[in-house]
């Protein structure tokens, strides 16, 4: 295992990319069934073997970019090396409370026989009632089938709702949905114990109330814009405000009301940036989307009236303006690519980022307005509804240009 000091420090969604985490999708995508594929948050049952090629070419057009790209499966691995790791592991993943202790026991004893690699499958992919031979309890046997004992975890693609880098501090997030709750068991494991990020004293953990990554936009240093709605509550902007003030990672946080609705699951769902200055955006909510500014004040918190979110997000950031590429489509193209994830886009650099090639149009208006668009295909890796920024958690990027 490499154990030379690597930093890890994010300010901003656009500065240049060095360090990304990625999932490559694997056997947890084949337990996708047409029984289990809603309550595990896909819309369709993905062919896996073209989803994992259409990732390496995400992988690899990160790499060609100069971007290390780390793999959330192969630090599992490393982190669970590790005894106390791997206790932890076993311990979060034995608490289910639907087993009873005779299941408990064999489910127990099962993990604690596995090497690293195969413990972290269990971990990722799940374990069917049929990979548990010795637990013959009354759970285990009344049990359907069918049914898994470790439930699968395909949301772990999505590696930015589980954790988000503010600064130098890592948000390890409280996921909403009961389906994705135990990724952030995963992520916690590793930034807690993989050699890479010691000292990385998380700055938010899955114990608080409810927050996922892919509504935390750092808009420039200090100013983070943070989606409520679907996923994370406004009790949870609210302490996560708390907790990066404290930390002195952020002078304001934006509140930003979303519809709940899936198609809009995630405030990175209907905005990204694309530039220091620029936002790409769902045209329906460009010019509705309004914001709460808290920022700190007497050892509590202040929370400024609602105003329209691109006036509020420009001042906290010092610009005259936060342009937006209002992509100017109609409203059946525009409501079809943002379910495609048409505005979900990573940013390696400033006015370079990566989409997904189906959204023609929207990519077409990303390039009249100057920005560099990378093409990838998500025809399978989209039908759990993330794109790439969703599909990216960034370690390490550049600190962004001065406006
Ligand atoms: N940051 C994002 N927009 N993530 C998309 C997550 C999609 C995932 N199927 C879910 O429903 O939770």
């Amino acid at each position: 295992m490499d154990n030379t000091t690597h930093e890890h420090r994010v300010t901003s969604e656009v500065g240049r990319l060095r360090t990304v985490m990625l999932h490559r999708p694997g056997a947890e995508l084949k337990r996708l069934t047409p029984r289990n594929s809603d309550k595990l948050l896909f819309d369709a049952i993905p062919w896996v073997g073209r989803a994992q090629e259409e990732h390496d070419a995400f992988a690899q057009a990160l790499r060609d970019r100069g971007v290390e790209v780390l793999y959330l499966a192969e630090l599992l691995q490393d982190a669970l090396e590790y005894g106390e790791a791997r206790a932890r592991a076993i311990a979060d993943v034995t608490a289910d409370p639907r087993w009873g202790d005779q299941l408990r026991r064999a489910v127990t004893g099962y993990l604690e026989d596995q090497d690293p690699e195969h413990l972290a499958h269990a971990l990722i992919a799940g374990l069917a009632h049929e990979e548990l031979k010795a637990g013959h309890g009354l759970v285990y046997r009344l049990m359907d089938r069918l049914d898994f004992i470790i439930d699968p975890l395909p949301g772990l693609l999505f590696t930015r709702d589980s954790s988000a880098w503010i600064g130098d501090r890592v948000a390890v997030t409280s996921l909403a949905m009961p389906a994705r709750r135990a990724e952030s068991a995963i992520t916690g494991l590793i930034y807690r114990h993989h050699p890479r990020f010691a000292g990385a004293g998380p700055v938010y953990d899955p114990s608080l109330e409810h927050l996922e990554g892919g509504d935390v936009l750092l808009l420039s240093p200090g100013v983070l814009a943070v989606g409520t709605g679907e996923r994370t509550t406004p009790a949870g902007v609210e302490r996560l405000a708390r907790q990066v003030f404290g930390a002195g990672l952020a002078h304001t946080v934006l509140a930003v009301p979303i519809a709940q609705e899936r198609a809009t699951m995630h405030l990175d769902t209907v905005c990204t940036m694309v530039d220091i200055d620029t936002v790409v955006m769902y045209p329906p909510v460009a010019h509705s989307l309004t914001a709460y500014a808290v920022t700190a004040a007497n050892g509590d918190l202040d929370v400024a009236p609602e105003r329209p979110f691109l006036e509020a997000a420009a001042d906290a950031m010092g610009l005259d303006r936060l342009k937006v590429i209002d992509t100017g489509l109609d409203p059946v193209t525009a409501e079809r690519e943002q379910w495609d994830d048409g505005n979900n886009t990573l940013a390696i650099a400033p006015r370079l980022a990566v989409a997904y090639e189906r959204n023609i149009e929207t990519n077409a208006q990303l390039e009249a307005f100057g920005i560099e668009v990378i093409r990838i295909s998500g025809s399978e890796l989209g039908s759990g509804r993330g794109g790439p920024r969703c599909m990216s958690c960034p370690i390490l990027r550049d600190p962004p240009p001065a406006p």
